[in-house]
């Protein structure tokens, strides 16, 4: 579904983000993306759907090679890749209605965009993913009004609405107290497997990536120094990633009864 091939970045600074990154993500799996920062992580997630030009390599999503496509396919292409962030960046003003609805703008023409007129089949599944998400009270509330974890129940619901194939995912809980990263975390997840989505997720906190998701990668100085299953996080591996530290504290979380308590509720 994804792949990339060769891809890598250079910073017109000289920093080198990416070093010849090969990856293949197929359809339907969420994969995390791990690493220190500035391991290239976020350069990566935004080299795929072009937020950052990629210096060199392919990124291939379904055969067509979005680092060469021109502007018009380009703006269609990204039609197929929904992108969740870190900071939610919803329009405050708007309702939460109006900010899932603006995950149609690249599908409606200019006039329609420009007046914020949406199709009756648009506000409909706009209210079912509000739904799904449980905000379907909150609907005519401006974004303002929100909680942070609120807030990032609108941008998926925004990113879903696109209808994509593939998920970009910008580190979702980084502005979030633990049990609603938790949440946050397991909502993606769930949707992804009820859509058949792919996702990329970047993401800082390896016990909550070793806890929901089935692949990891991990990159170090912009390029992949660990890919495969959670489990295969031993200490080495994560001291080969970030360096030394005292990864016992950090898997042991991953274990934590209160947690389990909480996931079967
Ligand atoms: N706009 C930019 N101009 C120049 N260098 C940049 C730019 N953005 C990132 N870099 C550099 O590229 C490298 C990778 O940065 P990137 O933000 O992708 O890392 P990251 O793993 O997402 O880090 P973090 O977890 O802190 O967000 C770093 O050395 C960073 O300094």
């Amino acid at each position: 579904m994804l792949r990339l091939e060769g891809l890598t970045k250079t910073y017109k600074t000289g920093d080198q983000a990416l070093k010849d990154i090969d990856l293949e993500v197929p359809k339907g799996q969420v994969m995390a993306l791990i690493g220190p920062s500035g391991a290239g992580k976020s350069t990566l997630i935004r080299c795929i759907n072009r937020l950052v030009e990629p210096t060199s390599g392919k990124v291939l999503l379904d055969g067509t090679d979005i680092a060469r496509l021109p502007s018009g396919p380009l703006r269609r292409a990204r039609r197929e890749m929904g992108m969740i962030f870190q900071e939610y960046a919803l329009v405050e003003r708007l309702t939460v209605m109006e900010n899932v609805l603006s995950g149609r703008l690249g599908y409606v023409g200019f006039w329609r965009s420009f007046t914020r007129r949406y199709q009756q089949a648009d506000v409909d599944e706009a209210f079912r993913l509000l739904d799904r998400v449980g905000l379907l009270a909150m609907a005519d509330k401006r974004a303002d009004e929100l909680s942070g974890g609120q807030r990032q129940r609108v941008g998926i619901c925004r990113a879903l609405i696109q209808n994509p194939k593939l998920l970009l995912v910008d580190e979702p809980t980084a502005s979030l107290d633990p049990k609603t990263s938790r949440q946050i975390m397991r909502l993606i997840c769930e949707l992804c497997a009820e859509r058949g989505l792919a996702a990329i997720i970047n993401i800082h906190d390896v016990a909550l990536a070793q806890r929901f998701v089935s692949r990891v990668v991990g990159l170090r100085l912009g390029e992949i120094a660990f890919d495969g299953a959670p489990d295969g996080l031993t200490p080495e591996v994560l001291t080969s990633i970030y360096g030394e530290e005292d990864w016992e504290a950090t898997i042991e979380k991953v274990d934590d009864p209160e947690e389990d308590i909480e996931a079967a509720e």
